[in-house]
């Protein structure tokens, strides 16, 4: 089962926490993202996308704090695969790595320039003192299609005196979501987020934000979530969100 999952981030590199394509969708994947010929020109250009390997940020480092350190061990042990001998905890998580580039340089001319950047980073991932900003690691439930994220909130996401920034929560809910969506339906965009704010999250700690999805029509995915304590107890925000899924050539329209 893990290794199925690990199937499905083949090429992974190439997104900042964008997994897509899952097996059953891998082939209607391949022919929405790769026709045109611009688009031709980037599938050639992803096997070099990271000259060297690349950092993932979803493995721990100093800053974690003891929640998020505990937490990440939780889903990590029910992460392995379970070989002869183990205990099968019947539950089958994947960790998603994570890099702070979606597609490092471009050498398909004119319609790629248009959109690839050097110095682009996802934003997520873009401030390099550990702990400084978002810290988090996104576990995916593949048989569930239930993703599972640890986020641990550093001082420079504060919005309220003490508490974390409305705008940064909505980043992180957009990014779970919108991740989730991308993987079960290659690329997506985000065409609607509704969040209500239940109560304030304190600068610094460490919260559980879960997706599930809700509804599938057509393009369009409907994902919802809910952030809360890592026990679960506190209800910290809800939100609700709708994923359109889109082909290169959305992205190179102007
Ligand atoms: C190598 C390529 C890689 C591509 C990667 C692409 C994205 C990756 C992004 C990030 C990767 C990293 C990590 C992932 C983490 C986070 C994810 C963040 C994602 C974002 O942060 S992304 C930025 C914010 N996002 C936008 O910047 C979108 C602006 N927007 C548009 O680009 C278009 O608006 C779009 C594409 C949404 C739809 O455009 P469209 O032309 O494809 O579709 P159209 O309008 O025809 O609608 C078709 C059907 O959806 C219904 N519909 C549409 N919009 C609706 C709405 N708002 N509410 C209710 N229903 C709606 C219609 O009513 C119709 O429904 P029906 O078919 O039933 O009539």
């Amino acid at each position: 089962m893990t290794r199925s999952v690990g199937r499905i981030f083949s090429g992974f590199r190439c997104f900042g926490s964008l997994p897509f394509g899952n097996p059953p969708l891998k082939t209607q994947c391949s022919s929405v993202l790769f026709r045109t010929t611009s688009e031709r020109t980037l599938m050639h250009a992803l096997p070099k996308i990271f000259g060297r390997k690349p950092r993932d940020f979803s493995l721990p480092n100093s800053s974690w704090g003891k929640e998020m350190m505990q937490l990440y061990n939780h889903y990590n042990r029910l992460s392995k695969e379970t070989t002869e001998g183990q205990e099968d905890h019947g539950e089958q998580w994947t960790r998603l790595p994570s890099y702070n580039r979606t597609l490092k340089y471009a050498t398909g001319g004119v319609y790629l320039s248009k959109i690839i950047q050097s110095k682009a980073r996802l934003f997520t991932r873009n401030i390099r003192d550990p702990g400084a900003s978002f810290e988090y690691v996104i576990f995916f439930r593949q048989d569930k299609l239930k993703c599972a994220c640890i986020f641990q909130a550093g001082h420079l996401l504060e919005g309220a005196p003490g508490h974390v920034h409305g705008g940064a929560i909505a980043t992180m809910i957009d990014t779970i979501t919108g991740t989730h969506a991308s993987l079960l339906s290659a690329p997506v965009m985000t065409a609607n987020l509704n969040i209500n704010y239940r109560s304030p999250i304190p600068l610094g700690s460490t919260v559980l934000i879960e997706s599930i999805l809700d509804k599938e029509d057509g393009r369009k995915r409907y994902i919802s979530c809910r952030v809360t304590s890592t026990d679960g107890s506190k209800l910290h925000t809800e939100a609700t969100g709708l994923f359109l899924s889109i082909s290169v050539s959305h992205l190179l329209k102007r």
